[in-house]
């Protein structure tokens, strides 16, 4: 059996062996089987050859269609679609009885026995494949049906991209917007039902991003389907991608037209639909603050304020604690180190990871929540739906150049030696390729990222003032530091929902300012999964291990084994992390490579610091007053104060090579 595209934005199931047809019109909405009378076998054997079969090909004995009522199930061996009208129709039916909804066919004066193929789709391994063999035979679909419309529409060479990549109407055709799912920098999301006529064939998430004229926009938009089609679909924490197409659709936002001129205009004007899988639990950030910490935001319906306003004089008089427990955050944790896992060892960066890229598979439900929306099976302390990573659009190749990309990440999020001063916003105010003044992303930078995330679920909020301008920000992000103590003490004083102290641990190895002292996302998975699996179950695990020690591989032994971090390698870079359970001694928590490495570094900062105000002095006693090297010689000296740690080595040796043209100047002069 085959799926082939048929005349008249029509689809056609092809089933040779048992003489039968489905034929999908979705322009009238109808879905009909036909079979071949065996009686005439032999009149029209050619016929179930010709894959695109116009409908005189399709002359049944009777020279009419004939309806014969559904068939039974099987797969399409080349898609793997599934046919069962028997149970999807029941499902469909009671889909819809329970939502209150019209019958999409008792609407259309259609049987409601027409073959559903079911919202599990959605999910299921065969839409992938479904969605390969669509996007084969789309062009050829597109091209054949609307070669004149097109001309029409779009004008010849208005847009730099080739009509023939164009698929007029495939998204008004097959897709119902259900609902808006949000806004990000680059277009909108949608939550849609992929229909073929009255056939709902799943829910998906489709993110459209406003194309225009921009060459370099299309390209960067682009990245992310690259990306996301280069993953292997065997990790359960990385979104799933299903289908891309370009298409003339009306925008909304910032595009630039043939002209160069900027418009904020409704006119159509192309547009790339990515399609993926849809996640029901929105995302981290605003689950977090909303459903974790119940702050409201502007945009909240009054509704859902409403709600929580009377859960909580509900809980009035309770002890009411706020914050995830252990068990929540290692799960969420360990979801997106899984992701990322998956993302380095195929060589890819993120580059934007963040709570809002974060997607939860099913919807949260907290405790002081009234309805259910999910059925729990463990206790409510210890469950969160599972994570998965989504937006890939900043992400690149591991060594390629953060200026080749155009990217930039959400500052808040972005690792301290990766900052760089002044306001990198858009890629014209990056550093110039030749002064190479700028680290690139690394697997290291993206751990940090997770760090940030853990610092964010655990508080739900960031460690920077909310209201900071772009430059005191990345004066901030490059001076921040984690100090376990400190943040367990704030922990405290904010009375959230106790928390294993090792989760601090990890915290503070993940935002170490040096990039080479971060573990690696597959060691952040296995010391997670180790805690998990030696829990016991319905304890507070945390308590249980008191002697748990666990190996903390950091980024630097990557570096080792796959030479492709550059800098800073420390020595002997197997980092022991010993995990004590909460109640034991904070002191007793230690990392002693981490401490040790951190005590030398200190030590070779602080040298910096003095070797440079005495290469300062000797600047000033070789030179006249008022000289400019000694004018420079102040600024580098400044510099060397001000610049995070992995700088301040460059800056020191500028003021030496300062201090020797002037002792040449004084000495030759
Ligand atoms: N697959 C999905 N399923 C459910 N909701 C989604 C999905 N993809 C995106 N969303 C929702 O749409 C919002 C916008 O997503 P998008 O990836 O475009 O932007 P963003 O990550 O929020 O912002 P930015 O583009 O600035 O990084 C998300 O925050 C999320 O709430």
């Amino acid at each position: 059996m085959s799926l082939v595209p048929y005349e008249e934005g029509s689809l056609i199931l092809d089933d040779p062996s048992s003489k039968s047809i489905v034929v999908v019109n979705p322009t009238s909405g109808t879905l009909s089987f036909f079979q071949q009378d065996n009686g005439n076998d032999n009149d029209n054997s050619e016929i179930n050859d010709d894959m695109t079969a116009s409908s005189s090909a399709l002359d049944f004995s009777s020279g009419v269609h004939q309806f014969k009522g559904p068939i039974a199930s099987y797969i399409c061996p080349q898609c793997g679609t599934e046919i069962n009208p028997d149970i999807m129709n029941r499902r469909q039916l009671h889909r819809r009885a329970s939502s209150g909804m019209e019958s999409e066919t008792s609407r259309l004066g259609i049987p409601e026995n027409t073959i559903p193929l079911g919202f599990e789709f959605a999910n299921s391994s065969f839409s992938r494949r479904y969605f390969q063999l669509l996007e084969r035979n789309h062009r050829h679909y597109a091209l054949q049906n609307d070669t004149d419309n097109k001309e029409k529409r779009f004008g010849k060479n208005k847009y730099f991209i080739p009509d023939d990549l164009f698929i007029p109407g495939y998204f008004r055709k097959f897709f119902k917007i259900l609902s808006l799912l949000g806004y990000g920098a680059r277009g909108s999301v949608y939550k849609v039902v992929h229909t073929i006529g009255n056939t709902e064939l799943g829910v998906f998430a489709l993110k459209k991003i406003p194309i225009g004229n921009d060459m370099e926009w299309f390209n960067k938009c682009i990245r992310e389907v690259k990306a996301l089609s280069s993953l292997t679909h065997k990790n359960a924490n990385l979104i799933t991608y299903n289908h891309v197409w370009l298409e003339m659709d009306s925008s909304v936002g910032f595009v630039r037209s043939i002209d160069g001129s900027q418009s904020d205009s409704r006119e159509e004007i192309p547009c790339i639909f990515i399609l993926q899988q849809y996640c029901s639990g929105g995302n981290l950030e605003d689950c977090i603050l909303r459903n974790v910490f119940n702050k409201f935001s502007d945009t909240e319906p009054s509704e859902e304020r409403k709600k929580k306003f009377r859960t909580r004089k509900k809980n009035h008089g309770k002890s009411e604690e706020i914050g995830l427990s252990t068990d929540q955050l290692v799960s969420i944790i360990r979801d997106i180190a899984r992701g990322l896992h998956e993302l380095h060892s195929i060589g890819l960066i993120h580059r934007d990871l963040k709570p809002s890229n974060c997607l939860l598979l099913t919807p949260f439900k907290n405790d002081g929540d009234d309805n259910e929306t999910y059925e729990r099976s463990s206790s409510p302390n210890e469950f969160f739906p599972p994570i998965v990573i989504g937006d890939l659009g900043e992400s690149q190749l591991e060594g390629e150049s953060r200026l080749g990309t155009g990217c930039t990440g959400t500052l808040e999020f972005t690792a301290p030696e990766l900052i760089i001063q002044g306001r990198p916003i858009s890629s014209s105010t990056l550093p110039s390729r030749s002064s190479h003044t700028y680290n690139e992303y690394t697997f290291a930078s993206d751990m940090y990222s997770l760090g940030m995330i853990c610092y964010f679920i655990v508080f739900g909020e960031l460690p920077f003032e909310p209201q900071l301008d772009i430059i005191d920000l990345k004066v901030r992000i490059k001076n921040f530091k984690f100090d376990t103590e400190s943040m367990v003490a704030k922990h405290q004083a904010m009375k959230l929902k106790s928390v294993d102290r090792r989760i601090f641990r990890l915290m503070d190895a993940l935002l170490q300012p040096s990039s080479n002292a971060r573990p690696t996302a597959k060691t952040v998975e296995e010391i997670l999964d180790e805690m998990l699996i030696s829990s016991k179950p319905g304890k507070s695990f945390w308590k249980d291990n008191i002697d748990s020690t666990l190996n903390f591989s950091t980024i630097s032994e990557l570096n080792e084994n796959t030479n492709s971090f550059s800098e800073d390698c420390i020595e002997g870079d197997n980092v022991t992390l010993s995990l004590p359970a909460p109640e034991g001694h904070l002191s007793a928590l230690s990392s002693p490579k981490v401490d040790r490495y951190s005590a030398i570094n200190g030590t070779i900062q602080l040298c910096y610091k003095v070797v440079s105000i005495i290469l300062t002095i000797i600047v000033f006693r070789f030179t006249r007053k008022g000289s400019w090297l000694s004018y420079m010689s102040l600024i580098i000296l400044g510099m060397v104060f001000k610049s995070p740690h992995d700088e301040r080595g460059k800056h020191a040796r500028a003021l030496a090579l300062l201090a020797i043209i002037a002792a040449c100047r004084k000495y030759i002069s």
